[in-house]
């Protein structure tokens, strides 16, 4: 269903997948490639490594997240790979999280579109058969660190200028509460009240610290050592690490499953209020101005 609705929405965009997608690197190796996520098949057998490549941030656009979404399907499906790596390919930017340009100055509609996709994204991340290990190589605010929170695993730059953690509540937003159980359930109920409310953005001594991420080793390690944590993720036979991932996972999923549609209903009210249109241009005229 995503995928088909993803496919429709692509090819409306002039984004071609299928054979024109798909090259041959210099080794030989299968490489899938969309405009804004590039698919590498690595040296560890059935293992892919995803790189975010949506320029100049990786902030998740609507197209973006639907080629995400449509890559993470193909290799869920090609029997060939049980694991994947996500990073990036913006130097020190892992993802600005959510665009901010697709919640500004919107219809309705299109306020319903970009949320069904986040929610899509979110859910195949969430509840893929496939090892998920972030390899988390720059800066995460918001939607980028939930991402990495919704991964297996997470290995962080040990850079103090990259941050991670749900900045919403500074942009005046109030974070989905699948976005709330997904940090819930990965760093706890007090930690978790205090980085929400606050919207704090950790450096990665502290993101360790909380248990925000599982390793932080120096930059140009951060890759190799996701391949390697993979190895031992796979070393566990799928079925039973699969069952077991649902499992724990299944009731935050179904949670918005089953409220899916008034999460987006929520969502349109809440981003076409005046006043949220007004802080988040703002935010986007603030980034802007630092520059200058
Ligand atoms: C009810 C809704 C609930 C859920 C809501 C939201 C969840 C979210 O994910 S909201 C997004 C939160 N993200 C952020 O707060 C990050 C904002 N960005 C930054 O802090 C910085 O850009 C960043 C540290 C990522 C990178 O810094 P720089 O390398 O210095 O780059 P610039 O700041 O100059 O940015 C370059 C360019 O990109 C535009 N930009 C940045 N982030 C976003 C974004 N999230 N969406 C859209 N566009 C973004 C920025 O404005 C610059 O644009 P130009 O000025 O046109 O070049």
């Amino acid at each position: 269903m995503a995928l088909a609705a993803g496919r429709a929405m692509l090819m409306r965009s002039g984004v071609r997948l299928g054979t024109q997608a798909a090259a041959r690197g210099g080794n030989g190796a299968r490489r899938f490639m969309n405009h804004r996520v590039v698919v590498e098949p690595n040296t560890v057998p059935g293992v892919a490594v995803i790189k975010f490549k949506n320029p100049p941030v990786n902030s998740l656009t609507l197209e973006f997240l639907t080629e995400f979404v449509i890559c993470l399907e193909k290799l869920e499906n090609d029997k060939t790979f049980r694991g994947v790596v996500l990073t990036s390919d913006c130097p020190g930017i892992f993802s600005a999280g959510l665009d901010l340009r697709e919640m500004c100055g919107k219809n309705p509609a299109h306020y319903a579109e970009y949320w069904r996709a986040v929610q899509e994204m979110w859910l195949k991340v969430y509840l893929s058969n496939l090892v998920l290990v972030a390899a988390i190589n720059g800066t995460s605010p918001a939607g980028g660190c939930l991402i990495a929170l919704s991964c297996d695993y997470r290995v962080l730059a040990d850079n103090p200028r990259y941050r991670m953690g749900l900045n919403e509540t500074l942009l005046g937003l109030v974070v989905p509460f699948w976005f709330k159980d997904t940090l819930v359930n990965t760093i706890g109920h007090r930690a978790s009240e205090r980085a929400l409310q606050l919207g704090l953005l950790f450096p990665p001594a502290e993101a360790l610290q909380l248990g925000m991420v599982d390793q932080v080793v120096p930059e140009d390690q951060v890759q190799s050592t996701a391949l390697s944590v993979m190895t031992q993720w796979l070393a566990i036979p799928d079925h039973v690490r699969q069952l077991t991932k649902n499992m724990i996972r299944k009731a935050t999923a179904d949670h918005l499953i089953k409220h899916q549609e008034a999460d987006i209903q929520n969502f349109i009210n809440f981003i076409s209020r005046d006043s949220i249109q007004k802080s988040l241009q703002v935010y986007l005229e603030n980034l802007k101005q630092k520059k200058h």
